[in-house]
């Protein structure tokens, strides 16, 4: 089934801050549509700039989309907050509370009561690792152990629809992997055939965990398909090549052993 639906989403930011720019007339995202489903992991990828994290804010509810709309099951985003999940990009944590607070905090606010909450730090845990940091002031926590908190709190409510913004962002090896894992395990049947939509720029790691992909270049969707059809569509063959060709223009290598 599709979840996530997202039809001829456009944004053009007005004003540029000092530390943003927009290319004057240059939308952001440029008649952007795609969809991603239940029990599968699409990752979103491109080049820095692209729109990505627009996207995903939109998706949250956090930007408006100038023309264009969104369709989580067939209906307006905003009846389905109580089963969504959104990762922001700056982890998004209160410093001055604790892991442990972080996360109770967003349960509450979801209207889940102190056990049921404890059961899920403990759930969360055993697949995530971060009791050890649970007591410690997130504005004192590296940012590996931030962003496994932020996940905790972002799935505390056990959210049906994942949006993660760059989720292996500073995570370790080991990290990385108990994190795969767990959004396998969620995507499956098992975990309740969730709707996965993650950023990153690991192309290793899409490589590893996407079903699907979707290539976003300059606010428009320039290829959609697994990582093995892209790679055949660009004539690659590697899908580093193929991503490079569609993000940055840059020809196709091929090396021929032999
Ligand atoms: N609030 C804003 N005001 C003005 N411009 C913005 C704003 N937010 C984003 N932009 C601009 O929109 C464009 C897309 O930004 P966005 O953060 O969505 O890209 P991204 O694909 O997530 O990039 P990265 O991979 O570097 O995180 C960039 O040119 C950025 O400067």
């Amino acid at each position: 089934m599709i979840m996530i639906e997202a039809i001829d989403l456009s944004k053009r930011f007005e004003h540029s801050s000092l530390f943003r720019k927009t290319q004057p007339g240059r939308p952001v995202l440029d008649r952007v549509s795609l969809r991603a489903e239940d029990a599968c992991i699409t990752a979103l990828l491109g080049p820095n700039g692209a729109g990505k994290t627009t996207f995903l804010r939109m998706l949250a509810g956090l930007e408006k989309p100038e023309a264009g709309s969104i369709l989580i099951q067939g209906q307006p985003a905003h009846l389905h907050t109580a089963k969504f999940a959104y990762l922001s990009d700056g982890c998004g944590l209160y410093p001055r509370l604790t892991g442990e607070e972080n996360i109770r905090y967003f349960g509450a606010l979801y209207g889940l009561s102190d056990a049921h909450i404890t059961l899920r730090i403990q759930t969360l845990d055993s697949h995530l690792g971060f009791a050890h940091v649970l007591a410690k002031k997130a504005g004192a926590c590296s940012l590996g152990e931030r962003m496994r908190i932020a996940l905790a709190r972002a799935l505390v409510h056990d959210p049906h629809t994942l949006v993660l913004d760059e989720p292996t962002n500073g995570l370790d090896l080991a990290s990385v992997r108990k994190l795969r894992n767990f959004l396998r395990y969620l995507a499956s049947e098992a975990g309740g055939g969730k709707c996965i939509l993650l950023s990153t720029h690991h192309l290793h790691e899409v490589e590893m965990i996407a079903d699907q992909v979707i290539v976003l270049v300059q606010g428009q969707v320039k290829a959609t398909g697994s990582v093995r059809q892209i790679t055949v569509a660009n004539a690659a063959q590697h899908f580093e090549d193929a991503f490079a060709a569609l993000a940055f223009g840059e020809t196709i290598s091929c090396i021929n052993v032999g």
